[in-house]
């Protein structure tokens, strides 16, 4: 099998990966000093002159970070003491070594991933080294906006699925398999939903999505929903026999309207009993602005739960039983937030390989997921997205994505090539999406 192509980077200047790392990082930067500020009187209310010191270090320790970005410096290693530094300090050593002497590791030089997933490791050490705001959340705020301005989609989806649930012992196969397809593509376009690619600015759901799938089935590119749905009927006929079950592993995304439209999902699954068991796995650090944190994802729960709405109330109770019963789980492995391509899991993560494992499938959420499944590399459109998962099969897995970075792979010859002629921005805007399987054997 070739060699895996080069990495997406900065150092090639006119992509997307350079845009980000000019523009959009900055400006992500900024408003995470700019929420610090605004937070001044809150750090002194809760902490007095300590909390206002902290605040002062950590917006001078995030300057100093955005100024080595937008100059790009060398980057430094980690000094804190969390459990996961060495990995990183580990991992900017191998970066030194296959930059071959071509310079020290930089924001403009090294691969995107790399750079990207360093920032939000470098906000968080920012707070990490200045208690007692040590666990404050600098996207908490945006999160929490996101979710309200939502609202008016998350009632839509909850009551959408309560309606459903009632008659849901009815459906003969064909009528589940199309409830299915219509809640993964919820989940899908729900993944637009992100605070990164809009730098922190608005982006919550409007309007409810269900009316407007079938506009939006065009836009999807890869649409392997028949594989999903064979996969799980079929582990559903096998589980009649007690002993064998039905494992759904989703690796989340972002919180908000997109984790609504995850955990709707689940539930769905599980009613219809094509899962037998759901397990979440979230982030353990605040990351890409909105990913899902497990504070994130109990503060949704409890949310719901408070919510005055008769259907979005009863989803929060009925997803707060299932983690209680243990029918679903929620995971948070450190690996989910260090920079490494997942073919690297086995190696960094053997633990978490071995529980991915245990999985009948895994659905992995989003852009950034997409990236480091395929490595953030340069692949020809047509390759298969097997040969791009370079090795990492721990189970059959789907990746559920809407497009905002310039990787994708698995299309059709000229597929790509046409899009680019009738929308130049095809792989960004996140107007396109895909819902890739790959069977792993
Ligand atoms: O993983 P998600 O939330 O779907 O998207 C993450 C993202 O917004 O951040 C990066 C750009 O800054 C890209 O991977 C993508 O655009
Ligand atoms: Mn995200």
């Amino acid at each position: 099998m070739a060699a895996a192509p080069v990495s997406l980077s900065g150092r090639f200047k006119g992509s997307f990966a350079y845009f980000t790392i000019k523009d959009r990082l900055p400006q992500i930067l900024t408003r995470v000093i700019d929420t610090l500020h605004r937070h001044k009187n809150e750090f002194f209310e809760k902490h007095g002159e300590k909390g206002v010191e902290a605040e002062k270090r950590a917006i001078s320790f995030l300057s100093k970070l955005r100024n080595e970005l937008q100059t790009d410096k060398p980057m430094i290693p980690l000094n804190d003491e969390l459990p996961d530094t060495p990995i990183w300090n580990q991992y900017l050593e191998y970066q030194r070594n296959v930059s071959n002497g071509n310079g020290q590791p930089s924001w403009f030089q090294s691969p995107w991933l790399y750079v990207e997933c360093y920032m939000y490791r470098r906000i968080h050490e920012a707070l990490i080294h200045n208690p007692p705001i040590d666990d404050f959340d600098p996207f908490m705020e945006a999160k929490i906006q996101s979710f309200f301005e939502s609202q008016q989609a998350i009632i839509a989806v909850c009551t959408y699925l309560q309606e459903l649930l009632k008659n849901i012992e009815d459906l003969n196969e064909n009528q589940l398999k199309e409830e299915f397809f219509k809640l993964l593509q919820v989940s899908l376009w729900g993944n637009r939903c992100d605070l990164s690619i809009s730098a922190g600015e608005d982006n919550s759901q409007k309007s409810s999505l269900l009316q407007s799938l079938n506009d939006f089935k065009s836009f999807i590119l890869v649409d392997d929903m028949e594989n999903l749905w064979s996969l799980l009927l079929n582990s559903k006929k096998r589980t009649t026999t007690k002993e064998s079950i039905t494992r759904v592993d989703m690796i989340l995304d972002n919180a908000g309207f997109e984790l609504i439209t995850d955990l709707v999902l689940a539930n769905f699954l599980s009613s219809s009993k094509l899962a037998t068991e759901v397990h979440f796995h979230g982030k353990c650090i605040p990351w890409f602005v909105s990913d899902t944190t497990k504070h994130d994802f109990n503060w949704t729960l409890k949310q719901l739960q408070s919510a005055n709405h008769m259907w979005m109330s009863r989803c929060g109770m009925n997803w707060e039983g299932n983690l209680k019963k243990g029918v679903w789980v929620y995971h948070d492995h450190m690996f989910w937030t260090l920079p490494h391509e997942f073919s690297s899991m086995a190696q960094v993560a053997p633990d978490l390989y071995a529980e991915l494992q245990k999985s009948s499938v895994i659905i992995f959420k989003g852009d950034l997921n997409y990236r480091k499944l395929t490595g953030d590399r340069k692949w020809e459109f047509t390759v298969p997205f097997h040969q791009a998962l370079n090795k990492f099969h721990p189970a059959p897995l789907c990746s559920i994505r809407t497009l905002k970075a310039e990787i994708q792979v698995g299309l059709k010859p000229g597929q790509g090539e046409q899009l680019a002629t009738s929308e130049s921005e095809w792989m960004i805007n996140g107007k396109y999406g895909i819902i890739q399987f790959d069977a792993s054997v």
